[in-house]
């Protein structure tokens, strides 16, 4: 067994290493401004007409003020009135323009978030898959990135306006009454203070109500994923109440968001009234005493209505923008993890892969050099200090040191009992994990010197538990060959036996299948699985207990149509049922995560008293 340079290559990230339990997703502010800044110039139409908004609003008082004082000396009105209609109306019109716009931006920041996320999702390594629940990851494409429309609609965008309003009333007033102007900004500070103070807390409410709902999410996906076992063991109602439970915890959550952000409501209430008061008292004194006649006062009042409107929008704002960042710190979680292969070319440099037909057949299509590998990557730091870590990772990983070479354009099995290790070797093989040590070769080359995309469009795997996909039967062929033609589907579905299904329907290929494929036997999966790899005619076929659940019929006309499809194709089997593989040029027996014999039916039954038990088992000796 050589060594290999990426023996030698530093071991890949771990997703563990990077999380602590106590870290919470968090964003900051900064975080949230590419999502603006990507819609500048809608936001600008929305700054200017918001400019203009504020500008109508604020001539009204102007005009009210003239129109008082043209009664007042008995003249007539004329064109003020007009000018007052016109005002009313411009303002109408331009903030019902900037309310759509507000709301077709908001909308355009949640498509771009959700964008980022689920680019992101779906190219992370398999192992955050393992990690994390579905449910947890759909509700954060679903319900946080919602939380930024409320960014644009309810709080920034209106606040600029808003801020130009309040600092146009704030001079308006300065220039009335400065004395009443003071007065007014002492209440309307302690207020800010206060909503401040209290809307730092929110952002953190809103993170666990989010999270609540995500535990929400993913407690339905595992019940409705696994319907038909939970009605057969009665567990309904125990789920439900389970579910039940996540509901009551995302309410409980939702009460806390609420608590915080409804004493924002108050306060400004009470601000209002506390600075009408004052100006009212304060005001109708200094009328009295003539230091400001009726009109000022009545200006006055009406630019402090003015004032204390944009600080409510300000005030949602500031609440709104909270929450949006406790919602951006889930997404941004995820958007920030490497995607696969984003540490790639630390492992080990890239290499094409050598022309198909270079190598004869016979020659190592794949092998396993030496492969040592665990799931989690934290069972290989020594558990104590005076523990080597390699002999802990032995200890607890699921392959130690498995050696063999599937040949070009030859057949191989791997067999062994539950929990082997089989279906790892197959994940090794598409690289959706990398070994802790040893190498895995394609074609002669470490895989981790390949470019996934490249291996992966070599090689046709069909799964254990064969997934298909909800759709029609030729989304399902055409998933791994897209540009495959009709005749070619129903090629390779006659060729798996089912062309059958064909006729069920007078949809014919796009009969759709169900979700995940329930309108289907557990055969027509498996064999439309199966299927869908022949389409891409890939040069290796890796099928992990493709016959398990055929019929001996079907297993017959599955085990014909692979023989034909096997022709100059290196296949790699994994089955339980021996039957399947005792015709393969070279079975590998695993036991345990260690390989215990290899070679043919014949050899291995006269060798391998493991297999020689399973083949006793099953009738075979
Ligand atoms: N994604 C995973 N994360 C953590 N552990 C895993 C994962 N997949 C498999 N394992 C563990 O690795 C070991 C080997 O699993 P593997 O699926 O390779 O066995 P197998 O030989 O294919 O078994 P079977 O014949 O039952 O399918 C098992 O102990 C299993 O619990």
């Amino acid at each position: 067994m050589s060594t290999s340079t990426a023996e030698r290559a530093p071991r890949s990230r771990s997703p563990f290493a990077r999380r602590t339990p106590d870290d919470g997703p968090r964003a900051r502010f900064s975080q949230l401004l590419p999502f603006l800044l990507e819609h500048k110039r809608a936001l600008a139409v929305v700054i200017a007409l918001s400019i203009l908004g504020a500008g109508a609003s604020l001539g009204q008082p102007l005009l009210v003020s003239q129109v008082i004082t043209v009664v007042e000396n008995g003249d007539p009105l004329g064109w003020i009135v007009w000018a007052l209609i016109g005002l009313v109306v411009l303002s109408g019109l331009v903030n019902g323009f900037q309310h759509y716009l507000l709301q077709r931006t908001g909308t355009s920041v949640v498509l771009s978030a959700r964008r980022q996320l689920v680019r992101r999702m779906l190219r992370l390594p398999i192992a955050e898959f393992d990690m994390r629940r579905t449910g947890d990851l759909v509700s954060r494409v679903g319900s946080d990135t919602t939380l930024l429309y409320a960014v644009i609609t309810q709080g920034l965008v209106d606040a600029v306006g808003g801020v130009l309003v309040f600092v146009g009333a704030l001079i308006a007033m300065a220039l009335i009454d400065p004395v009443l102007l003071g007065l007014t900004v002492l209440v309307v500070a302690v207020a800010v203070v206060t909503v401040v103070l209290i809307s730092g807390r929110l952002r953190a409410a809103s993170r666990r109500q989010q999270e609540k709902v995500g535990d929400l999410a993913a407690s339905v996906e595992r019940v409705i994923g696994a319907i038909r076992t939970v009605r057969a063991a009665n567990a309904t109602d125990r789920e439900i109440a389970a579910v039940e439970k996540d509901a009551q915890g995302a309410w409980t959550a939702g009460v806390a968001v609420a608590k915080i952000s409804a004493l924002v409501v108050p306060i400004s209430f009470i601000a209002l009234q506390v600075s009408f008061l004052v100006v009212l008292g304060v005001g109708g004194y200094r009328v009295a005493s003539g230091a400001i006649t009726v009109a000022s006062l009545v200006s006055f009042i009406l630019f402090l209505f003015m004032m204390i409107m944009p600080l409510g929008q300000a005030f949602g704002a500031i609440n709104s923008v909270n929450q949006a960042l406790g919602a951006l710190g889930r997404i941004q979680e995820i958007v920030d993890l490497p995607s696969e292969g984003q540490d790639d070319r630390a492992l080990a440099p890239l290499v094409a892969l050598p022309a198909a037909g270079a190598s004869t057949p016979g020659t190592p299509a794949i092998e396993f050099d030496d492969v040592v590998f665990a799931y989690d990557e934290r069972s290989t730091r020594g558990a104590s200090d005076d523990q080597d870590p390699v002999e802990e990772h032995i200890e607890t990983g699921v392959l130690h040191g498995v050696s063999f070479v599937a040949e070009r354009g030859r057949r191989t099995a791997i067999v062994g009992p539950s929990g082997a290790g089989k279906s790892t070797v197959l994940a090794l093989i598409e690289r959706f994990y990398d070994p802790q040590g040893g190498a895995v070769r394609f074609a002669g080359v470490d895989v981790r010197s390949l470019d996934r995309t490249e291996l992966r469009s070599q090689i046709g795997y069909v799964e254990q538990d064969a997934p298909v996909l909800a759709g029609s039967i030729r989304q399902n062929l055409l998933l791994g060959s897209p540009t495959a033609s009709d005749d070619d589907c129903v090629r390779v579905l006659q060729a798996v036996n089912l062309g059958e299904v064909l006729s069920r329907s007078a949809d014919g290929l796009d009969a759709p299948v169900g979700e995940d494929g329930v309108m289907l036997s557990g055969g027509e999966r498996q064999r439309l699985a199966i299927a869908r790899a022949l389409l891409a005619a890939p040069p290796v076929l890796l099928l992990d207990e493709s016959t398990s659940s055929l019929d001996g019929v079907n297993e017959q006309m599955m085990r014909e149509a692979i023989d034909a499809v096997a022709e100059d194709r290196t296949l790699v089997v994994i089955a339980h049922r021996l039957s399947t593989v005792v015709d393969s040029d070279r079975i590998v027996v695993l036991d345990h995560g260690r390989v215990v014999g290899i070679g043919t039916h014949s050899e291995l039954v006269s060798t391998v008293t493991l297999y020689r038990d399973l083949a006793k088992h099953q009738l075979l000796v």
